[in-house]
């Protein structure tokens, strides 16, 4: 029976409700509405003050809003027109910013079309094709004809290259590799190795086989990375200094940052534990940077980097540490390099370690709104295509610690509110005895 009253005014109705929640919050902390205006808010409420209630409405809202606009454009018109909007707004987005395009529209007023093609060497007639693509989805106006003016979109692609490159990697790798997932997945099913994927198929080298050989690539991507540091796109390196129960290790601890990379996430945690040790592992080519970074925050004297390649065996000063701590490491990776990786840390546990793991725990299907369960299906799916690799449910991450040793348990895992996408999953070495009980 349909639902009374109908789902659409049910939504309409959500819809009302958390936007004057909002709203409120908004006028209360005196923080701009959002807009679309180029003065408009990056954020339609400002990162900082993204506190509970204020985040759950904005949620809701967004929950609300998407099923009301799949259900207004229906099912035909959804599969009719499926991607249409989204892959040409990537590739007009890629045009505009290979041509410096958002550079050149003045942040205040408005350009002319004319104008703007003679700085950028692009024809009148294509420029205004891209362009008008893109203010159809709200980067760039057009407020008079043939005038083209910055929107709060567009703006932020003037002055942030990390947003530039955000573009970049979503065209020019990842279209390219999703391009050829079912090629990959017919040739190539259940593999475990970096190189038979879809990004393999298209780029014919592993995903950072690739980036060595072409090092504009690597900066690119290293941008791309950035620009979801900070601000509550991706968990912050000090919202994982403060999940954590740190406090709680004995004085002198060690913690081991295995494939830490420069130790932006050790240097965080250290500088709110004064009383723990770190050791950042990673290639020894980050040596540099990595000491240069621990120098600039204040933590030199508890910090240091060592090379070392994860699959070997950890070396002697690593033994026995209290903490090994894994961000965003064995999402990149199939099961059997994880074991790789995990087996030796595992042996150079002593009964007080631990493995700290931040990286996703796959909720149960439809237990989270679908908005933020299509972002971590989509990640999932992008380490299938650029690794062969995967985000984890509780029961896979329990599933792959049983396998490199089954006395390795499942702990604790810290997730949602503390941390906002990944969660931290700390695993011990139980032993038998205590295991039958
Ligand atoms: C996604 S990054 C994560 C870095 C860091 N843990 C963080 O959360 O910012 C993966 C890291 O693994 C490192 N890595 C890849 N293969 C490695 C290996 N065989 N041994 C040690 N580190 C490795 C990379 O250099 C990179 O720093």
């Amino acid at each position: 029976m349909a639902p009374n009253p109908p789902l659409m005014s049910q939504l309409a109705k959500e819809i009302s409700l958390h936007t004057e929640t909002i709203t409120k919050y908004i006028e209360h902390g005196k923080w701009p509405h959002p807009s679309f205006d180029a003065d408009g808010p990056p954020h339609p409420i400002p990162e900082a003050e993204a506190e509970d209630k204020l985040s759950a409405a904005r949620d809701a809202l967004i929950e609300a809003t998407k099923a009301l606009h799949a259900l207004a454009v229906g099912p035909t018109e959804t599969t009719r027109f499926f991607c249409t909007n989204e892959i040409n707004l990537v590739g007009a987005m890629q045009v505009l910013c290979k041509f410096n395009v958002p550079q050149h529209v003045p942040i205040q007023g408005d350009i002319s079309l004319r104008g703007l093609s003679g700085k950028t060497d692009m024809g009148e007639a294509l420029l205004s094709r891209f362009l008008r693509m893109a203010a159809a989805n709200y980067y760039f106006s057009e407020p008079r004809p043939g005038f083209f003016a910055h929107t709060a979109w567009s703006r932020l692609l003037a002055s942030d290259e990390k947003m530039r490159a955000c573009i970049w990697c979503r065209h020019a790798e990842m279209v390219p590799a999703v391009a050829k997932l079912p090629d990959a997945v017919e040739r190539f099913p259940e593999s475990a190795e970096p190189q038979e994927t879809a990004f393999g198929l298209a780029f014919g080298d592993t995903f950072f086989g690739y980036k060595e050989k072409n090092p504009e690539h690597m900066v690119k991507f290293g941008l791309f990375v950035d620009a979801f540091a900070g601000g509550n796109a991706v968990d912050s390196a000090e919202s994982i200094a403060r999940a954590y129960a740190w406090g709680q290790l004995p004085r002198g601890s060690l913690v081991v940052d295995v494939g830490g990379g420069i130790g932006h996430i050790s240097a965080a945690i250290a500088r709110q534990h004064a009383h723990l040790e770190f050791n950042i592992q990673d290639f020894g080519d980050l040596a540099g940077e990595s000491s240069a970074l621990l120098e600039q925050k204040g933590v030199s004297d508890r910090a240091r980097f060592s090379p070392h390649n994860f699959f070997d065996p950890q070396p002697e000063a690593a033994r026995g540490a209290a903490v090994y701590f894994l961000r965003n490491i064995l999402h990149n990776w199939s099961d059997p390099y994880c074991h790789r990786i995990l087996k030796p840390i595992v042996e150079a546990m002593d009964h007080g370690s631990r493995i700290v793991i931040c990286d996703i725990v796959l909720p149960e299907p439809n237990t989270i709104p679908k908005t933020q369960e299509a972002q971590v299906r989509a990640l999932d799916l992008i380490m299938l295509s650029m690794f062969n690799a995967k985000e984890r449910s509780h029961e896979d991450w329990q599933e792959l610690f049983t396998s490199v040793d089954p006395r390795l348990k499942i702990t604790a895992v810290v997730g949602r509110p503390e941390l906002r996408r990944d969660c931290l999953i700390e695993a011990r070495l139980v032993q038998p005895a205590l295991l039958s009980k």
